[in-house]
């Protein structure tokens, strides 16, 4: 088996691959702390061969799970965010400052759909941009949902917007405080991700295909008006592209890589942001 593990801000998400069938046997999230542990939550390192970690945690906090995890397993691979990778160029002044899940998003969104705009919606929403070619232009972080929710101190926090609400109803106002702050945070967001996308298009001349992953994908992507799709695995994607163990991987194939659709003409795009331009 692989242990795949994507260590954020607030949580540490892992999957268990079968290295043979490249199935997903178990999945699961346990919260960021000092030390990652094997535990209930938390798989059987026994039938773990080797491990592919994207932290953006403390530096502590990836050392100390090295170290416990080299005790116990063969292969362990770090992944970092370098100058260039797999055909693209990161935009960074400084590369490694790059946050590596922003780094491996990127490098996922390019194996599946070259030029692309990548976003992850987390702790912190960001957006990266790579042009046909493999050009990483840098991107843009913003506060996710729950930062900017529990930011207001309204006590409004634990009332999490509803992913199956639909986009028309949380545009309207609130007339609840938790209504119009979620309301108002989801705004923030959505407009924000489409502004973004439609003006570096624009500034670029070309229209990229879009990929949204994160825990507030699924709400995110219901005021994203651009067609794009959701790809919860993409994190992992970039750790399959850049340690590939089976021959699947090593064939380019990403699990759960969705199919991403046409980007809509750029003179939509340009079209769309004049209109808002002219009201
Ligand atoms: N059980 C959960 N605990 C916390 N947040 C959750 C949970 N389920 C969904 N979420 C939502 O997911 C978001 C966090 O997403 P994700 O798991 O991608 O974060 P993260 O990996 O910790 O982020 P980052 O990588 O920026 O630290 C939160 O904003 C929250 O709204
Ligand atoms: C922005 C986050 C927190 C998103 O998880 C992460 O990618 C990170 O810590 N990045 C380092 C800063 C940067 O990417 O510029
Ligand atoms: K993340």
């Amino acid at each position: 088996m692989i242990l795949d593990l994507d260590i954020g801000n607030t949580l540490s998400k892992w999957r268990l691959k079968d290295a043979d069938s490249s199935e997903i046997r178990s999945r699961g999230a346990v919260w960021t702390r000092e030390e990652w542990r094997p535990g209930a939550d938390i798989p059987d390192l026994d039938v773990v061969e080797s491990v592919r970690i994207s932290s953006v945690a403390r530096q502590a906090v990836l050392a100390r799970t090295v170290t416990l995890l080299r005790h116990r397993v063969g292969g362990v691979h770090v992944a970092r965010s370098t100058p260039e990778a797999l055909g693209v160029t990161n935009g960074y002044e400084e590369p490694a400052r790059l946050g590596v899940d922003r780094w491996m998003g990127v490098l996922a969104g390019y194996q599946l759909a070259g030029g692309c705009c990548s976003v992850d919606c987390g702790s912190a929403i960001t957006m990266d941009f790579v042009l046909p070619g493999g050009r990483h232009l840098g991107g843009y972080i913003l506060p996710g949902l729950r930062l900017m929710k529990e930011s207001l101190k309204l006590g409004t926090r634990n009332v999490a917007i509803d992913p199956d609400s639909e986009a028309d109803e949380l545009l309207e106002p609130g007339v609840r405080t938790v209504e119009a702050v979620n309301h108002g945070i989801y705004m923030a967001a959505v407009s924000a991700v489409n502004r973004i996308y439609s003006e570096v298009c624009d500034q670029q001349g070309v229209a990229l295909p879009l990929l949204v992953t994160g825990g507030d994908a699924r709400v995110v992507s219901r005021g994203i008006q651009a067609p794009h799709a959701v790809w919860p695995d993409m994190v992992y994607g970039g750790l399959e592209a850049c340690f590939p163990l089976t021959a699947a991987e090593r064939a380019g194939r990403m699990s759960g890589a969705p199919e991403v659709p046409r980007p809509v003409a750029l003179e939509k795009i340009r079209a769309g942001l004049a209109f808002s331009m002219l009201l």
